[in-house]
């Protein structure tokens, strides 16, 4: 996996030193987009694999669904309106019955090449991608007798689309907010790029063992997620009735957990909740509060984030390939408004100066 993410995040690491040295050495970007794209590359990589360039433009029409989806959301909540056939559900609806006859077909190929080739996951190696696992688990589940365990075709194209959106905006998310604050901090951004190029020497991407070593970036990376959590709070349902505190909580009650409250909570992470501090998390993760679960980026229990190693391995690896590269700093219209649009984003975009070093 680290290869491939960084072979992607390398073409787009010199795409942007060439345009910076196209202009003069001194170029504005929105952090935002820029993220946005690269991590939309490694992940369709990771769910297609050798067939990325089939399934590249089937995750572009969700990419339109998405901003649709985010569209709606600005707009006030009217129960039932999604079914109405206005000219944006229309599209939406289109969109969808497209990226699902797109995705069944691609399925379909993909199996034909599983059946007849004799490459390393057929012959029982591990598998190359998401895709090769699900049709896998697909094929599993329809030798298991009890059919309400089963996994079908459609519950892989659902899992594609879930796991294209959940993995692509919340990383590209936690990226653009370090940046951000790197930017805000110049002398944490020098203490991290020199931690970088001890640690990973000549080498332009670092290699496993590396990333283990990067501690003030893991550390500034925990800080992002805890000022700027990608998803602002997360929802439990009680299944029996519960003393919760001093509270009873029915059976059947909704609970919003509120990540984004809990992370500025000063009881719990003292007065300086509000700052930028990344030396709390010097301890590890369940030291930097005054309760070991204050920390929830990813949620909690059984339910947490599947994708959380993945997006962890992968803000590393970017952050490293960039800082080793780039020095950068705010754009001057650049305008501080954290709104929370689905997941919490920058308002105005995220523009900054970045040179070549
Ligand atoms: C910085 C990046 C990410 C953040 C902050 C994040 C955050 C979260 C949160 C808060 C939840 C809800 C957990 C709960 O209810 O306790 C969640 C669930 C989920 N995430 Fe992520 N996520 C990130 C990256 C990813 C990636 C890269 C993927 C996939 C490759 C992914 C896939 C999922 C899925 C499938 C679920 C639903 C899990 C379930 O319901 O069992 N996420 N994520």
């Amino acid at each position: 996996m680290i290869p491939m993410m960084a072979k992607s995040m390398g073409e787009e690491v010199m795409k942007l030193s060439e345009e910076i040295s196209n202009h003069d050495g001194n170029f504005v970007i929105d952090a935002s987009n820029w993220f946005q794209n690269l991590v939309e590359d490694v992940i369709t990589r990771a769910i297609f694999g050798s067939f990325y360039e089939e399934g590249r433009p089937i995750l572009k029409l969700q990419a339109q669904q998405v901003a649709h989806a985010t569209e709606a959301y600005h707009k006030s909540f009217i129960p039932g309106y999604r079914f109405l056939p206005t000219k944006k559900n229309r599209i939406s609806r289109r969109l969808n019955k497209e990226i699902r006859k797109s995705l069944l077909n691609l399925i379909g190929r993909r199996r034909r090449t599983m059946t007849n080739s004799s490459s390393p996951a057929v012959c029982g190696e591990l598998p190359n991608d998401l895709l090769e696992i699900m049709i896998k688990a697909v094929d599993e589940s329809a030798a298991n007798s009890n059919h309400l365990l089963a996994i079908t075709e459609n519950d892989i194209v659902e899992e594609c689309k879930t796991i294209f959106f959940a993995g692509k905006h919340t990383t590209s998310n936690l990226l653009t907010w370090t940046v951000v604050l790197l930017a805000m901090h110049p002398r944490w951004q020098d203490d991290v790029r020199e931690e970088v190029l001890r640690v990973c020497e000549s080498r332009d991407s670092p290699t496993k063992d590396d990333l283990a070593k990067l501690k003030t970036l893991g550390m500034i990376l925990n800080e992002a997620l805890r000022l700027y959590p990608p998803a602002v709070a997360i929802i439990r349902r009680a299944k029996v009735n519960v003393r919760l505190g001093g509270l009873h909580i029915p059976q059947g009650t909704e609970l919003l957990i509120p990540i984004l409250a809990v992370h500025h909570d000063p009881t719990l992470w003292s007065s300086d909740a509000r700052e930028f501090n990344p030396s709390r998390f010097g301890g590890g993760v369940a030291q930097a509060a005054k309760h070991p679960m204050a920390f929830m980026p990813f949620g909690l229990g059984a339910r947490r984030c599947i994708g959380q190693n993945l997006a962890v391995l992968q803000a590393k690896l970017a952050m490293a390939m960039i800082l080793r590269r780039f020095s950068f700093e705010l754009a001057p219209d650049y305008k501080h408004a954290p709104s929370v649009l689905m997941l919490l984003h920058p308002q105005h975009g995220a523009p900054i100066v970045v040179r070549n070093l």
